[in-house]
């Protein structure tokens, strides 16, 4: 009591200023404790009051809510004292929106020489998120949400956390907020195609980005073969209780083998966006992929998607597994160039512990998700082992080879469509390439998107417009013609037309005019590369001879010394 009244006694000025000074800090201490302990106590007693929700990162809600918050919730924002504001994906899923706020550029398309679209703009869209460790309150249906993007860190690296609060007496306002959120999302999600790939170090699926669908028109294979494959695909996800009756596992293998630069590919991604799948991708001879790894990585695809192999020659070859010294491990993928035809070397073997087994296995196993179409890709059909191929395993098997007349035709009409369709022909021509004529296929589709003001941009696009001449139908299909007349039958590929044609999209006639010149030196350049990588195998198998003949050598003077 003696040390309170102490301690309260009015500091004199005949007091001992070491006592004064220690009285300073003993009530300050005090206050600072007391004010700290009732502010929790009031944030206590006031989260009491809130329904609390939290949305990891690696969970799909959290990107519906950041892609929901990056739209819907753009009106707090603009009283919001601390926000971010970003053009890179607020989600996993690649959804950018725009903004209420109009925060759009479109001036600086000339600035990197990066994308050229029909417009001549390009669109660099730019969403307002919740900055990280600050809370945002935002208002809500009749209430007031207060969220807090936060960071949470885990073994294997740093994830972000959503948490939404709301006072209410039940958890109603939050559910609707979910699916408001979701299907806003999915509704945005619908031009798009999700690609994941197998992360083998941490045996899950990262998710690489979102590609805008590519249309099945775009694609010019042999009359009939793109509308088997498609009819074969919507056949299977609509029998799913055929199967079950016939106790048939449910799922379908397609085995796309052929030339490289053929579509493959291609063709996987817009059957994608045709069936509103998203693409699994995996490839085998990835470092450190094992048994374990892979059975994981198919135990977690979703029921409904496209599980892609890629080159699955690079993982198995015939010579390998047949070898009865062999794990059937796959090969390092520097050694699983496609223009290589010599057997594989066990000893290229870059750490993978993928048996032959182990793929099929996890390929039939019971993990294996039910549902899922299987795409597999190869250039060299003759080397996989018939155990992977076998049907129920790549039930529908298609070549894939050089362009032949009629696809060089088609392929010319995508790129240069006539007047009567020139509104809707200029996004036919689409391309995996960042130069390519997709990019312009996106200026068409959002004409809406530029502004009375963004007049700069308007002219440029309207220049660009013009510069690639609109031809009559009867003009297209003779200059189509006369292209694919000049395009020998199965000798380049579908690829190569294409890097032709793009190199020419302004100059359809030119373009034609000068094909046979262009084939002419393709055949010399291919010749040139023939024989030099002729010359290099020759000089490689020359010094590998004069190093085995060097070793002998050694090891005979090694014994001889031994011997004496
Ligand atoms: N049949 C085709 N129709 C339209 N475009 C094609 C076709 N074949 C190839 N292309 C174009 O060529 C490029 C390469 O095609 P893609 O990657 O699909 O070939 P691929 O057969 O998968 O090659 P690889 O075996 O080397 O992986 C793409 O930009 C694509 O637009």
């Amino acid at each position: 009591m003696q040390a309170i009244k102490n301690l309260l006694s009015p500091l004199s000025g005949n007091s001992n200023p070491i006592q004064d000074t220690l009285k300073l800090v003993v009530i300050g201490g005090t206050v600072e404790t007391a004010r700290r302990a009732s502010v929790s106590a009031w944030n206590g007693f006031i989260d009491s009051f809130f329904l609390t929700a939290h949305f990891s990162q690696e969970d799909y809600p959290y990107d519906w809510l950041m892609h929901w918050l990056s739209k819907a919730g753009q009106p707090a924002w603009g009283r919001s004292r601390e926000f971010d504001i970003t053009t890179r994906s607020v989600s996993r899923h690649g959804l950018t929106q725009k903004t209420s706020g109009d925060l759009e550029d479109e001036n600086d398309e000339d600035e990197d020489g990066g994308e050229f679209s029909q417009g001549g703009g390009r669109k660099r869209k730019v969403a307002i998120v919740p900055s990280m460790d600050t809370t945002h309150t935002i208002y809500y249906r009749g209430h007031w949400l207060r969220i807090t993007r936060t960071k949470r860190f885990q073994d294997y690296g740093s994830c972000a956390e959503l948490k939404i609060s709301v006072v209410a007496r039940n958890n109603d306002i939050l559910k609707r907020l979910v699916l408001e959120a979701k299907r806003e999302y999915e509704k945005d999600a619908e031009h798009r195609v999700h690609i994941f790939m197998a992360d083998t170090t941490y045996g899950c699926w990262r998710w690489n980005g979102a590609r805008q669908k590519r249309p099945m028109s775009s694609i010019v294979l042999e009359p009939g073969v793109k509308d088997m494959i498609l009819a074969d695909c919507k056949d299977f996800l609509a029998s799913e209780d055929w199967y079950a009756e016939r106790g048939i596992p449910f799922r379908r293998g397609y085995l796309l083998h052929g030339v490289p630069g053929s579509g493959k590919t291609s063709l996987i991604h817009s059957l994608a966006g045709e069936l509103g799948l998203d693409i699994y991708v995996v490839s085998l001879s990835s470092k450190g992929m094992s048994d374990n790894t892979l059975t994981t990585l198919m135990g977690n695809v979703p029921s409904r998607c496209i599980l892609l192999l890629e080159d699955l020659d690079a993982a198995f070859t015939r010579g390998i597994s047949r070898d009865e010294t062999s794990t059937g491990a796959p090969l390092s993928s520097s050694s699983s160039s496609s223009s290589s035809s010599s057997p594989k070397n066990k000893d290229d073997n870059d750490g993978s512990t993928l048996s032959l087994s182990g793929l099929l296995n996890s390929l039939d196993g019971v993990a294996a998700a039910e549902g899922r179409l299987l795409f597999a890709t190869t250039n060299h059909i003759e080397r996989l082992d018939p155990a992977l191929s076998r049907p129920g395993r790549m039930d529908v098997w298609v070549n894939f080879k050089h362009a032949t007349k009629w696809q060089a035709e088609g392929i010319f009409k995508c790129f240069f469509p006539a007047r009567s369709s020139s509104a809707a022909g200029m996004s036919a021509p689409q391309s995996d390439g960042p130069t390519g004529p997709s990019t312009s296929a996106a200026g068409a589709k959002h004409p809406a998107d530029a502004t009375s003001s963004a007049n700069l941009a308007e002219s440029k696009r309207k220049r660009a417009a013009h510069s690639i001449p609109v031809l009559s139908e009867e003009e297209i299909s003779d200059l189509a013609k006369r292209f694919a007349d000049a395009i020998p039958e199965n000798e380049l590929s579908v690829a190569a037309l294409q890097g032709y044609l793009l190199r020419n999209k302004t100059r359809p006639r030119e373009c034609v005019d000068e094909v046979a010149a262009w084939v002419i030196s393709e055949r010399e350049m291919r010749e040139k590369l023939k024989k030099e990588k002729e010359e290099r195998e020759a000089k490689e198998k020359k010094e590998a001879e004069e190093k085995a003949k060097k070793e002998v050598r050694l090891r005979l003077i090694h014994v001889s010394c031994i011997a004496y």
